[in-house]
Formats: structure tokens, sequence, C-alpha cells
């Protein structure tokens, strides 16, 4: 009898509606097999940039580490459970989506969070790389006192990082990376926007027949990763590898500007510049 029930509840984390979380989307709208459909389809722009990026940024990873590539391999599988989540709104598809998001951040930092910003007890990238473990796996367990709360704490995460990318650029001097800077906190800005109206006014953008800001968050959010993980790991290059002189370049247009960022490697000399 015990046993059934519990096979139940198991069942039940995997159901229809089974998460607290319910974004403003109309639900089953276009299928009445996918909950939140412009949600959805808008999680697969990760399988889109994610394959780019591993690409563009090849060259730079072969000369740092290949474990580089773990970010965006894993944004991969964010992508893949913000899918299904939004597909069932079930509380797995929601803990595996939040869960994803947090072991990237914990990769990116163990991977690119600069040496000179360390705590002054951590002496190399190993031991900071085993505290950020600790500090995930503690979080990991704690996500599931109070699954409303870690959308938020994930976003006090994102806020760290800004911070942190803050305090590398205050010093810089190079135009290139000054645009990028700014166009990725453009974008993370313009993400959040989206992310907040779609969480605290629902009820306005029902009125107005326009619910589709938590799509359009998922497309801008991984833009603006695309720009900022390029930018951390372009500050990562210039410190731990400067004699590969490395350069940003933008694809498919680095005439103008536009397209993705990613770090060119050259022997050339360069224009001076600090960072
Ligand atoms: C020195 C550190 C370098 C770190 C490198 C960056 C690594 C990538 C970081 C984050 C990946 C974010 C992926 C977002 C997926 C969105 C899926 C989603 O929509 N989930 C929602 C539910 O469907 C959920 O409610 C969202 C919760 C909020 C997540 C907030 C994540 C913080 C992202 C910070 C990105 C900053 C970009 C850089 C800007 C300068
Ligand atoms: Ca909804
Ligand atoms: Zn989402």
């Amino acid at each position: 009898m015990g046993g059934v029930y519990s096979s139940e509840k198991m069942a039940d984390v995997f159901a229809y509606e089974s998460s607290e979380l319910d974004w403003c989307e109309d639900n089953y709208r276009y299928s009445e097999h996918v909950v939140e459909y412009f949600n959805t389809v808008s999680s697969f722009f990760f399988f889109i940039v994610a394959p780019i990026m591993l690409y563009l940024l090849h060259p730079y990873a072969k000369q740092r580490s290949l474990a580089i590539h773990m970010v965006w391999i894993m944004m991969i599988f964010v992508g893949l459970f913000s899918a299904y989540f939004h597909m069932t709104l079930s509380f797995v598809g929601q803990m595996l989506d939040e869960l994803s998001i947090l072991w990237v951040l914990a990769v990116g930092y163990a991977t690119w969070f600069p040496r000179k910003l360390f705590p002054s007890f951590i002496k190399d990238r190993s031991t900071f790389s085993r505290l950020v473990l600790l500090i995930t796996v503690i979080t990991t367990v704690s996500s599931f006192a109070k699954p409303t709360a870690n959308a938020y704490a994930l976003n006090c995460f994102g806020l760290h990082l800004l911070y942190t990318l803050a305090v590398e650029m205050r010093r810089c001097t190079d135009l290139k990376a000054l645009r990028l800077a700014k166009l990725s906190v453009a974008l993370w800005v313009l993400a959040i926007s989206c992310w907040i109206s779609d969480r605290l006014c629902c009820s306005f953008w029902q009125r107005l027949n326009f619910c589709y800001l938590h799509g359009i968050w998922h497309i801008l959010i991984v833009m603006a990763v695309a720009y900022g993980s390029t930018l951390v790991a372009y500050l990562d290059a210039s410190n731990e590898i400067p004699y590969s002189l490395p350069g940003l370049a933008y694809w498919p247009c680095d005439k103008w500007a536009v397209g993705f960022p990613h770090i060119v490697l050259s022997s050339s000399p360069k224009t001076q510049k600090r960072c």
C-alpha cells in the first residue's frame, strides 16, 4: 500500500502543471500536449546559439583549455530542460530548468572568475573550483526547500556576475571590449525587464493580448550570455594567455561589428590595450 502511495507521489512530480510556477502565456492555446507553446518553441533558440558559440570559441578553448566548452555544452541542456518545463509545467521540469542554470553558472565561475578577485584565503583556481562546487551542492539541496524562490536566487547570482564584470571593466581602455560590455549589459537589462514584467504585470499584458514576454526573455538572455561570456573569456585570455595576442571579432559581419562575438588569436602586434 505504502509502495503504491509513494509511486503515485513520484508520478505527481512529473504531472502536467504540478509546478507552482505558471508564466503569463495562455496554457494549451495551440496544442493540448504543450502547455505554453511560444515559451517552449523559444527555448529551441538555445540549440541554435550553443553550436555557433562552440564553433567560434574553439580556437581560444584549444589554447586555454577544452574544459571551456562545458559552458555551451551545458547551455544545450538548459534549452532542453527549459523546453520540457514549458511544455509540461511539471515540478520536475521546473527543477531541471533551474538546477541546470545553477550548474552552468557554477562552471562559468570556476572557469572564468578572475584570479585577482579570489578571496584572500584562496591561492589557486582548483581550490576556488572546489569552493564553487561546495556552494553549488549546498544550493542544489536547498533549492528543494522553497522552489518558488529559486528563480529569484538565480537572478541574484546573475547580479553578482554583473558586479564582477563592472569591477573588471573599471580599468579597461580597450574600446572593443567596452562596446561588448555595454551591449551585454543592455541585452541583460532588456531580458530581465521582460522576465520581471511577465511575472509581475501579467494582467496588464493579458489586457493587451500580448503574453509572450517570457519567450522573448529566452531569446534575449541567450544573446546576453553569448555576449557576456565572450567578454569574460576575452578578459581571461588577455590575463592568462597574453602571448597569443587575443582580439575580438564578430561573425558573420566583423566590419560592422554585428552578429556573434568571438575571440581571435593572432601573433601580429595589436594596438596597445589594458584590461
Ligand atoms: C565569471 C563568471 C562567468 C559566467 C559565465 C556565464 C555563464 C552562463 C550563465 C547563465 C545561463 C543563463 C541561462 C538562462 C536560461 C533561462 C531559462 C529560463 O527561462 N528559466 C526560467 C524558467 O523558465 C527561470 O525562471 C529563470 C530564472 C532566472 C535565471 C537567471 C540566470 C542569470 C543569468 C545571468 C546572465 C548574465 C549575462 C551576462 C550579462 C553581462
Ligand atoms: Ca501560463
Ligand atoms: Zn523559461
